[in-house]
């Protein structure tokens, strides 16, 4: 796990403040941290372009140059007036160096955005955007300094974006690099110290990263155990019954000991799955709304779920005239996608907005649900999901565009709910099924546009 921070300035000030660095320092690690990037990956006389901005974001790409310039072939842009002290104190070292100032960007090894940084205060204007485009579409190795020009640090992207191959981003990592949008831009992320070791840099934050060691698996470890020892996951099965059969089938490879699927009618379902009307009363956790649809009458739903067994509810359950009800449960996993978050939104009067608006606050949007409803866990699906409990958040950056599929969520849902009927808390069942429905699908050995529901089951195998 590696914390990640909504703002990193009162992290900077602590350090002039309470450990007596200075700004300078500071931005001479930075600028030692992106040149030990370039030294490690392109050998003493590339071409190095650094294109910089007016800022301190500026003022690191200039000190880079100086760092540079000797040993590589380094060209600095300068698309705007330098403006803040340090960066004209940096580029008066560059003028002495001799380090030549060029009008336009040529071709090169490595293309550095040091243009804007912490302190992109508003809309990019069109130079700017014309410039970013432009640096895209090179073939140059790509590098960020502390986060792409044209992410905000809320996460969402300008008109345009740098897309970097690698962020060297400064102390500690910065939340807004983590959005759905954010993850085209970022590329491989690295954290340069600046000063003092990270561990004192940062401070306590309620956002975590989390790391793909984290998974913890449902090993079984003790030998004299039945098959009731690990559960039993109710899926309530509605009109689309595939759905909750991929459920179905995910939680039993997953660990949970019995999977009923709670149907009105009889289904065609695969063998090693059960199926009965009424709640058998062994059922320890219940998977309700993928497939859902206008099957039960709310009565019939209110019977599968009469007791205060954890819940992990998905997709149509999220327009269910139950809703209301069910978020008074204290032990209840929601995953809904963006667009189902959105309509949870405005049903609990939190906020009206689309998927849009949604998309460029999302760490928000998540903190205010959480605070409104504690007790539950939220994972807001995407690229890069979020799971959200109280004031406690975790982010899993670690799924792939495979996952960009029909089924993948339901069997999220099968995951999750195996874990819930095998003990975990609600919270630890959404991050470790998050993990585990990540890690399948980077472990998939096809092309990514060929990963179905299927192969996400079979991939637990051998986590
Ligand atoms: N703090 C520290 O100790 C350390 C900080 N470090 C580095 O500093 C970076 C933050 O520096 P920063 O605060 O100077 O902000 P930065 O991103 O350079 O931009 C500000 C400038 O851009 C301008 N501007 C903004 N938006 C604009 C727009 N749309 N279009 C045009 N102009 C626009 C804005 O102009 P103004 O709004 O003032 O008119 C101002 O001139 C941080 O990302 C990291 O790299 C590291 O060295 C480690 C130590
Ligand atoms: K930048």
């Amino acid at each position: 796990m590696q914390n990640l921070f909504d703002e990193v300035d009162s992290l900077d000030r602590r350090c002039y403040d309470a450990y007596g660095l200075s700004e300078e320092l500071l931005m001479e690690h930075a600028a030692e941290a992106m040149a030990g990037a370039v030294r490690e990956r392109f050998g003493a006389g590339s071409r190095v372009v650094i294109v910089c901005g007016p800022g301190n974001n500026g003022a690191d790409g200039l000190a880079l140059a100086r760092l540079l310039h000797g040993g590589y072939h380094v060209e600095v842009v300068l698309p705007l007036e330098v403006k803040s002290p340090m960066a004209r104190l940096q580029h008066e070292r560059l003028q002495k160096l001799g380090v030549p100032v060029v009008d336009a960007i040529t071709p090169c090894d490595v293309l550095v955005d040091a243009i804007f940084g912490s302190g992109l205060g508003r809309p990019l204007g069109s130079g700017i955007i014309g410039l970013i485009k432009l640096m895209n579409a090179l073939g140059a190795f790509k590098l960020a300094c502390d986060i792409p020009t044209g992410l905000r640090s809320g996460g969402s992207c300008d008109t345009a974006v740098f897309r970097a191959d690698l962020t060297v981003t400064m102390g500690a990592l910065k939340r807004g690099m983590f959005s759905d949008a954010a993850k085209n831009a970022v590329g491989e992320i690295t954290v340069a110290e600046l000063g003092v070791s990270r561990s004192l840099y940062e401070k306590e934050t309620p956002w975590i990263l989390l790391e793909r060691g984290d998974l913890r698996l449902p090993l079984r470890e003790n030998a004299d155990v039945h098959k009731g020892s690990f559960g039993h996951l109710g899926v309530v099965c509605g009109e689309k019954s595939g759905a909750a059969i991929i459920a179905g089938k995910a939680a039993l490879r997953f660990g949970a000991g019995l999977v009923t699927l709670l149907s009105n009618e009889e289904v065609a379902i695969p063998y090693e799955l059960m199926q009965s009307h009424l709640r058998p009363a062994t059922v320890n956790a219940v998977a309700i709304g993928m497939g859902l649809g206008q099957e039960f009458a709310e009565q019939e739903l209110r019977e599968r779920i009469d007791n205060d067994i954890p819940l992990v509810c998905d997709a149509d359950i999220f327009a269910h005239p139950m809703l209301g009800e069910l978020l008074k449960r204290k032990r209840i996993v929601l995953t809904p996608h963006p667009k189902e978050f959105t309509t949870l939104l405005s049903r609990t009067g939190i906020a009206t907005t689309d998927v849009r608006g949604l998309q460029q606050d999302r760490f928000k949007f998540v903190e205010a649900f959480c605070r409104a409803y504690p007790d539950a866990v939220l994972l807001l699906k995407g690229a890069n999901v979020i799971i959200g409990q109280g004031d406690q958040f975790y982010v899993n950056p670690h799924g792939t565009n495979a996952l960009a599929k029909g089924g993948s969520g339901d069997v999220l849902s099968g995951f999750i709910g195996a874990l819930l009927a095998q003990g975990y808390t609600p919270l630890d069942a959404a991050i470790h099924a998050s993990l585990a429905h990540t890690e399948a699908a980077r472990r998939f050995e096809g092309q990514r546009y060929a990963l179905t529901p299927d192969d996400l089951i079979e991939g637990v195998c051998c986590l």
